[in-house]
């Protein structure tokens, strides 16, 4: 199966963003005819300020329903084009059982049909300081997730994270254990931690899992209230001996490509070690509390 990462320049006027989404996604499946294709975090809006993400923001539907605008728009270009459409993150609304005071950065993917086949939370909240002083506090605005999720398409099971979560181990260890041959990672990298992070981290995570790793990441500047904002582009797609093996150019593009699981069950019948970790003698975690 060949997979496309799609890398956009999103902002937050939603139309604009949607014209976007919709005319990479057609030149991505016109030159290379991918069976999958993956958006970045939050394409459907990207700074702007809490207004704008609240305006943006959409309850999803129950399954089987018709949802808001984005969620209408990924499932008519999967069914259209006849891909797996894995829609990066979109902003979510909370629903009944929800905070109310709440939005979740959630990913939906649709099948060659159009239907619903998996949905995600990101987990872990970017509360951070960059280097250059700017805080970020993601749980002001989102509540995490917390569920693992996995999905099939063409026979291969697919793992979920989105952006910050792959700076977690143990969350693409734990997707592996649950039969992940490939882990999406949709995201809007900053520019002051993507120089420095963003590549090494992908290729530790397909490393230490032997899974494929698809990280669509947003390029360029964006405002945030007001204030430009840059993140780090360099979309790829990493093998699970690590090598990169696909990458986008600068700007807003696509890359493709080919999965291939004889390369999967290589790496992982001559260097087991998901195995060796089961036959571990030490429990870490207890060691690590002196028990
Ligand atoms: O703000 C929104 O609407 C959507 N959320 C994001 O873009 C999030 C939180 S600001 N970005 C990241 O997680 C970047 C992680 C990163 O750059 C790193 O781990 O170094």
């Amino acid at each position: 199966m060949r997979v496309s990462v799609i890398q956009m320049n999103q902002g937050s006027e939603k139309q604009a963003n949607f014209d976007q989404a919709r005319r990479l996604i057609e030149a991505a499946v016109a030159a290379d005819r991918p069976g999958l294709v993956s958006l970045p975090e939050t394409w459907t809006n990207l700074g702007g300020g809490r207004e704008s993400r609240q305006a943006a923001a959409e309850v999803l539907p129950a399954p089987g329903d018709s949802g808001g605008p984005a969620y209408e728009l990924m499932r008519g270009l999967a069914r259209e084009h006849g891909i797996h459409l894995h829609g990066g993150s979109m902003i979510e609304a909370p629903g009944p059982g929800d905070d109310p005071e709440k939005l979740y950065n959630t990913t939906v993917v649709f099948d060659t049909e159009g239907h619903e086949i998996a949905r995600y939370r990101k987990i872990h909240m970017f509360d951070i300081v960059a280097p250059d002083g700017t805080g970020y506090r993601e749980s002001a605005l989102y509540g995490a997730g917390d569920r693992l999720v996995t999905f099939e398409a063409g026979g291969i099971t697919f793992g979920c994270t989105i952006c910050y979560d792959l700076r977690f181990g143990e969350h693409y260890v734990a997707l592996r254990r649950m039969g992940a041959e490939v882990i999406l990672v949709p995201s809007n990298f900053t520019l002051q931690t993507g120089k420095d992070h963003w590549e090494p981290l992908l290729k530790a995570r397909a490393i230490e899992t032997q899974c494929w790793i698809i990280a669509a990441a947003s390029t360029g500047q964006y405002l945030e209230r007001g204030q430009p904002r840059s993140v780090y582009g360099h979309s790829l797609v990493a093998d699970p001996w690590g090598h990169v093996v696909a990458r986008a150019s600068d700007g807003t593009g696509w890359a493709t490509a080919r999965i291939d699981p004889a390369l999967t069950a290589r790496v992982r019948r001559d260097m087991p070690v998901m195995e060796h970790r089961t036959a571990r003698r030490i429990d870490l975690d207890a060691a690590a509390r002196g028990a």
